[in-house]
């Protein structure tokens, strides 16, 4: 070989490909204020909008004045439900098939409910004429309880009143939404009888919030002259939002263009769509003008999509041995007051069937009840996909008291009720089909690795020194095995509102071997434009540096149907390895008439072709691009260009092992997380940097979520939480220093074999940091409390244990 073209190992380094910790090359502009977010967005004559929203959380809207409000200079219109009726746009199905008012109509029914949108020359003046606006309310009684509600006699919905089905099946009262079933109820029931041992327990996952940095917000310009509208905003699903704006608005799909520019976080709660977004449009329709409305933190913590409000019930039967032979759960689910959970529309509660975890569990029965509240709407997955964090927190809860039942030690009742490697592909009693599993490698790994024996040592020690008077600390162990699913998904039985939940990826190879390529995803925050211009490298041979990611204009991308739920490396990185495979197949003739050989005597070597047995024979991809765009072979068309749209066969399932190790202050409640070890398997790895800041972050809002992060509301449906104040946020001060580590188990089905990751530590890390707090009191008779374990209520756990006497 000639000394000056540069070795293999080289070549395999500049591609910067699969398995390389490249740096994220969004950073630059994110670290020196040269990002784009929805709010930089400033055009010639913009007007600004603010909502008036409802103060009570259920009233009749007795009546609107408008007038004090449109006499304030630089008020230029007041929009109510009676000004969108007419375009009957004063209402917009939810990603559920519910019905929710974008205005309010007649009545309200959460607090923070949208009333009327205010337009004017400015920000500040269109929130002064927000107070200006006059609106009678006539109070009704509130229910914030959905046990409450399905008893109670007052109609929250009363638009469908005596409609006796909705969106999901039958209604059983005029508060209930929907009963989803899955599973076999007898004989479950059966096995659950006769068996040795069950054990019942009853949680709630309180609701939250994933209030990212960035707020919603959304600018519209309606172009009359051209008759086309472009809208930017902050969405996890610009082709949805758009396709959505064509039904609901009647401009034809193509004369609507919808841009996600830079998004500062989306965590679920950019996926639906807001009234916001609607009242842009009118309002910019309206005024002949652009309309930008970006929302204030408070409202985006009271009336943005929530997440969780799961009342669950579990029982849960084995031998006495420890084999589990059933399980039951019950779910009543808070949704407040319109449907608008963000799920896959064949599933009205996500994949909370995936709650029999990562057990071998021969039988199972889940029943799922949605129930109208006066809280405000949502149900979106808040980094877990579809209610996966619910199931997980649920099968890993029940395991614990299950094996207080049984008094033996939770690692090794997980460890003799694991999947078995062999056992995979496996499909579990409530459908699923795991694709890939090695769990008892990863489990012996993580309890190796924190001297999981040495630990419980030193917890007994702990105890006994407690009892003695010596220490008021106890220590918890915290534990987790969990199994995520990943990837909605096949278009078979995954959907919204009709459309597939495949995705896409477009390549053009550019003359001179540079390239860009884009999808049908929109990264958050991800570094999607880092990681998926490596698994490009890797398939055409073109360094990563020399391809640009784009997302998000829907006037370029291709269709696709966004980022959440961790199915943008499961769908969008599939379609763009085999995309990526299109143009090497291309490439691979032109090589071949170029060398003047057979194309099956040449093989693809990092960056070339080459001549099988003559490695001084190649073309490298440079040169092949270059040749493309001449006439490479008599005939072919010019130019180096694929697409492909991934439809795929199953959804992925990531998995992993954690272990938490926290001391308790039992006069404080102050919890002290000594050690926080994470162990993911998410198949191959394309940025093992990036994987590990994704779990950096997705335990950070774990451990949010677990130890304090709440959306409450009082007995008259105020919201509590409100502002920074009262919500929990953690910062530097409370975080510990997570220990990663990983197994690698690639997806059979998928090219690469890539599982995603990004929800997998707060899948996996809410139960794993409540495990550690119920298992400090594990030893003075604590069973089950309830999240989120703020030290005020880990205070009472103490003192109702009888430990502060
Ligand atoms: N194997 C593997 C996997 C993965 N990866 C990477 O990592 C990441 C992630 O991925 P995934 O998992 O696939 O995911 P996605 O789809 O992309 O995303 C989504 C997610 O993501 C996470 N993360 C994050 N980050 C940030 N920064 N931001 C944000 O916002 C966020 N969000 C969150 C959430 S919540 Mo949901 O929506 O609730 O459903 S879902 C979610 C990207 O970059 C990728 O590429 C790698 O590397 N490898
Ligand atoms: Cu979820």
């Amino acid at each position: 070989m000639n000394d000056m073209t540069p070795d293999r190992e080289e070549r395999s380094a500049n591609l910067k490909g699969m398995g390389c910790s490249r740096k994220r090359v969004e950073d630059s502009r994110f670290t020196q204020g040269k990002g784009n977010y929805v709010d930089d967005i400033k055009l010639p004559g913009m007007l600004h909008g603010d909502f008036v929203r409802s103060p009570y959380a259920h009233a009749r809207v007795v009546s609107i004045n408008k007038e004090a409000a449109l006499a304030l200079p630089g008020v230029v219109a007041v929009l109510t439900a009676d000004d969108l009726r007419p375009l009957n746009l004063h209402w917009m199905p939810t990603l559920a098939g519910d019905k929710q008012m974008v205005l309010a109509d007649g009545k309200v029914l959460f607090q923070g409910q949208e009333v009327a949108f205010v337009v004017a020359s400015d920000r500040y003046v269109a929130a002064d004429a927000v107070e200006l606006v006059e609106v009678e309310y006539e109070e009704l009684p509130v229910i914030t309880d959905p046990f409450e509600s399905l008893k109670s006699d007052v109609v929250l919905r009363e638009d469908l009143e005596g409609q006796t089905e909705g969106a999901h099946g039958p209604r059983k009262h005029h508060n209930h939404i929907f009963t989803w079933e899955q599973g076999d109820e007898s004989g479950t029931n059966q096995v659950l009888d006769n068996a040795d041992v069950v054990a019942t327990e009853s949680m709630y996952y309180h609701r939250t919030h994933p209030c990212p940095l960035e707020t919603c917000g959304s600018v519209a310009s309606m172009d009359k002259v051209n008759g086309k509208l472009t809208l930017w905003g902050t969405f996890q699903a610009p082709h949805v939002v758009r396709t959505v704006a064509s039904l609901l608005s009647g401009i034809e799909e193509h004369n609507i263009r919808v841009v996600s520019p830079d998004i500062g976080g989306g965590f679920g709660n950019k996926v639906g769509v807001y009234p916001g977004y609607v009242c842009s449009i009118v309002a910019s329709i309206v005024t002949g003008v652009p309309v930008k409305w970006v929302e204030d933190r408070m409202e985006n913590l009271m009336s943005t999509a929530f997440a969780r409000d799961y009342h669950m019930t579990g029982k849960i039967s084995a031998t006495k041995e420890g084999k589990i032979t059933g399980l039951h759960c019950h779910v009543t689910a808070d949704h407040g007051g319109f449907d608008a959970c963000a799920d896959p529309t064949k599933f009205p509660a996500g994949f909370m069937n995936i709650c029999t975890g990562s057990y071998d569990i021969p039988v199972a029965y889940l029943a799922v009840d949605g129930v109208y509240t006066n809280k405000a709407p949502g149900g979106v997955s808040y980094r877990c996909s579809f209610r996966v964090t619910e199931a997980v927190y649920f099968i890993e809860r029940m395991i614990e008291v299950l094996a207080i039942e049984l008094g033996m030690d939770s690692a090794e009742l997980r460890r003799i009720n694991f999947i078995k490697k062999e056992q995979f592909p496996y499909t579990a009693a409530l459908g699923w089909e795991y694709d890939s599993g090695d769990y008892h490698t990863a489990w012996d790994k993580a309890l190796k690795a924190v001297d999981y024996d040495g630990l419980r040592k030193e917890q007994a020690e702990r105890v006994e020194a407690f009892k003695r008077g010596e220490t008021r600390t106890l220590m918890g162990i915290g534990l987790t095995f969990f199994t995520e699913i990943v990837g909605a998904g096949p278009v078979k039985n995954c959907d919204i509102l009709g459309m597939g939940m495949f995705d896409s990826c477009e390549i053009r190879i550019h003359p001179t071997g540079s390239a860009i390529a884009r999808l049908g995803t929109i990264s958050q925050g991800q570094g999607h434009a880092t990681t998926f211009a490596q698994i490009l490298a890797s398939e055409i041979g073109i360094s990563a540096d020399s391809i640009t990611i784009e997302e998000g204009d829907t006037d370029t991308a291709p269709y696709g149907l966004g980022t959440y739920g961790s199915r943008s490396t499961p769908v969008a990185g599939a379609a763009t390895a085999m995309a990526g495979r299109k143009i090497r197949a291309k490439a691979q003739m032109i090589a071949a008439y170029l060398l003047e050989v057979h194309d099956d005597d040449v093989e693809f070597d990092i960056d070339r072709f080459v001549v099988k047995g003559a490695p001084e024979k190649f073309k490298t991809m440079k040169e092949i691009a270059y040749a493309a765009y001449n006439q490479a072979i008599p005939g072919l068309e010019p130019g180096l260009e694929a697409v492909s749209y991934y439809d795929p066969p199953n959804m992925t399932y990531p998995f992993g092992a954690y272990v938490c190790v926290m001391d308790i202050d039992v006069d404080t409640g102050v919890p002290e997380i000594r050690r926080f070890y994470a162990l993911d398997d998410c198949g191959t790895r394309i940025n093992p940097m990036i994987i590990e800041g994704q779990i950096h972050g997705g335990l950070t809002e774990a451990l949010a979520v677990a130890l304090g992060q709440e959306i409450a509301y009082d007995d008259i449906g105020n919201v509590k939480t409100g502002t920074l104040m009262d919500f929990f946020l953690p910062t530097a001060w409370e975080v510990p220093n997570y220990e990663t580590d990983f197994t690698v188990t690639p997806s059979p089905h998928h090219p690469i074999g890539a599982k995603g990751v990004g929800e997998s530590p707060h899948v996996g890390g809410v139960p794993c940091f409540s495990n550690a707090v119920q298992d400090a009191f594990r030893p003075f008779g604590n069973r089950h409390t309830n999240m989120p374990h703020d030290h005020w209520r880990i205070w009472q756990t103490a003192n109702r244990l009888g430990l502060h006497d």
